[in-house]
This record gives structure tokens, sequence and C-alpha cells, in this order.
């Protein structure tokens, strides 16, 4: 056993989906398409003899159930420590990246012999059955600018990305609690996803995806008005900004929202997966 293990996973940003449910979580997901991001989460995993695990973001102690399931997964009794980038519940993916790199630093300190798949498919599965997401844990793993074409963990998704590479900013004005989405009707998302998803697989490119994840925000009903407004002094100042998923947050490629007259947060597309560091 090792006294710790810490993992790099990228902040994801959905820009569209469409949630497909499964009686087995490891094949539930989502089909859509987002941007991984230099900015996200450093997870530190070490034992405890503690008869709980703790796990602790930016020094405060939380409950992500995800992280606690992957934990007794693999059968790891521990305490994970993790640095985020990025705010939580503001749609970066944050409970999905916690997920993923508990199991990929868990695996390590506790000299488990999964493989990455198998550890994605724990994280995905984990993030699934909590509710907290549906395709960030496989988009996290990816990395790059991911497109889920078909929905599930590594066994069953199928996955392309659009080949480019771009710097982001982004806006959070705050939380919308991906729990209460999921749960709620996804019927009206369907559509809209499918539509969207066929654009970009028409026409891969970064302005195509910003598009289709405007018009998917819109026709899901998702918009609020602070988002609303910011997208469209965004295109004023001929910028490209969209709503993420699922966050009151905007996001630009490029300058789009300095150019606006806004002081956002500013990275880059992560250019791969996950790391163990
Ligand atoms: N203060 C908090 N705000 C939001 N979530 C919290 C908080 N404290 C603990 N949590 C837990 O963290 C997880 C947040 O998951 P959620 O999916 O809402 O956010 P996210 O992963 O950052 O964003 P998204 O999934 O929309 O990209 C949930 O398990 C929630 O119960
Ligand atoms: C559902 C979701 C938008 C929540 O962040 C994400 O998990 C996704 O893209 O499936």
């Amino acid at each position: 056993m090792r006294d710790e293990a810490t993992a790099f996973v990228p902040g994801h940003i959905t820009g569209f989906f469409s949630a497909h449910p499964h009686d087995d979580p490891t094949k539930a997901g989502s089909r859509g398409a987002g941007l991984t991001l230099t900015d996200g989460v450093e997870v530190t995993v070490e034992p405890t003899t503690a008869s709980e695990p703790t796990v602790v973001l930016d020094g405060d102690e939380i409950e992500v159930e995800p992280v606690r399931t992957v934990l007794e997964t693999l059968d790891a009794p521990a305490r994970v420590e993790a640095e985020s980038d990025l705010p939580l519940g503001a749609g970066f993916g944050i409970s999905g990246a916690m997920a993923l790199g508990t199991a990929l630093a868990a695996n390590r300190v506790f000299e488990r012999t999964l493989s990455t798949n198998e550890l994605v498919t724990i994280a995905h599965g984990a993030e699934v059955k909590a509710g907290t997401g549906l395709g960030d844990v496989v988009a996290q793993a990816h990395g790059g600018i991911p497109v889920r074409l078909e929905p599930g963990g590594p066994q069953d998704n199928k996955l392309d990305s659009i080949p480019a590479r771009a710097r982001v900013e982004y806006l959070s004005f705050g939380e919308l609690s991906t729990a209460d989405v999921l749960s709620g009707d996804t019927d009206r998302l369907t559509e809209a996803g499918r539509n969207a998803l066929s654009r970009v697989v028409e026409e891969p490119t970064l302005l195509s995806f910003m598009y289709a994840s405007r018009l998917f925000a819109r026709e899901a009903g998702l918009l609020t008005d602070r988002v609303a407004e910011t997208i469209a002094e965004v295109a004023a100042a001929d910028g490209q900004a969209s709503m993420a998923m699922l966050g009151e947050t905007v996001f630009a490629l490029g300058t789009g929202l300095s150019d606006a007259g806004y002081e956002p947060s500013v990275c880059a597309t992560h250019p791969a997966g996950a790391v163990l560091k």
C-alpha cells in the first residue's frame, strides 16, 4: 500500500446533451458534446483507519455520493482531499471529476490492479447512480472536445471529438442542481439534444458546437435571464457564448466575455484526459 496518490481531472462543460437511462448505471448515460478544461480538480487519496471515509473539497468537508460509492466499490477506506479551480454545482463536472480522480488515485494507493476503463466504468456508474451526472466522467477521461455519440461507460459508449483547441472564458452566476434537473422530465431535452448532436456530427467544428449549444439551451428551457442577457451581449460583441449544462454559468470561446466588458475566469480546452500525477 502507498502513502498517497494524486490524480488531475479536467473540468468539463457540457454544451448540450440528451439523457439515456438504463437499469444498469454503467450502461446509462448521455449523448452530447462539451469542452474539457485546463482548470480542473486535483484529487489526493490516502488510507485512513477511520470507520468512515472523509471527503474534503477546498478545505471544507462535504458529502459527494459518487466518491463514497467509488471507495466502497474499490474496498478502499480513505481520506479524499480535492482542490478545485472551479465552483461546485455550477456546470463544470466537479462531482464527476472527484469520482474519477478518486478511482484513479485509490487504485494506485491500495495497489488494486484495475484497468483505466474499469476505473472509468466504476466512476461513471457511481456518478449516474447518484444522479449528479450522466456523461462528465467519460468525457473527462477522454479529454479534448468530446462528442458522445452513444451513452454509457467505456464498454458501451462511442465517443468522437472535435479536432480543435480553444481559449475558454467562463462566468458563473450560481448553481443549478444537476440531480434536480435529471430527476425531472428529461424527455423534453431528448429532441433538442438529438438535433444538436446531428448538427455537430454533420459539421464537427467549434462554431457549430457553440451554435448547437445555444439552440439547445433555449429549446431545453434552462436559460435564466442573466445567462440569456450575457450570451446576447457576447454575440453583440461578435463573440460565441452559451450556457454550461447544468449551472447558471456562461462560457465563451476566445475573448468573448472580456470583449463584452466582463471580467471572466480564463482557461483553455484540455488536450488529454485525466492523469495520475
Ligand atoms: N455546497 C454544495 N453545492 C453543490 N453541491 C454540493 C455542495 N456540497 C456538496 N455537494 C454535493 O456535490 C455534488 C454536486 O454535484 P453537481 O452535479 O450538482 O455539481 P457539478 O458536478 O459541479 O456540476 P455539473 O454536474 O452540473 O457539471 C452533489 O453530490 C452534491 O450533493
Ligand atoms: C447531465 C450533465 C449535463 C450534468 O453535468 C452531464 O453529466 C452530461 O453531459 O451528461
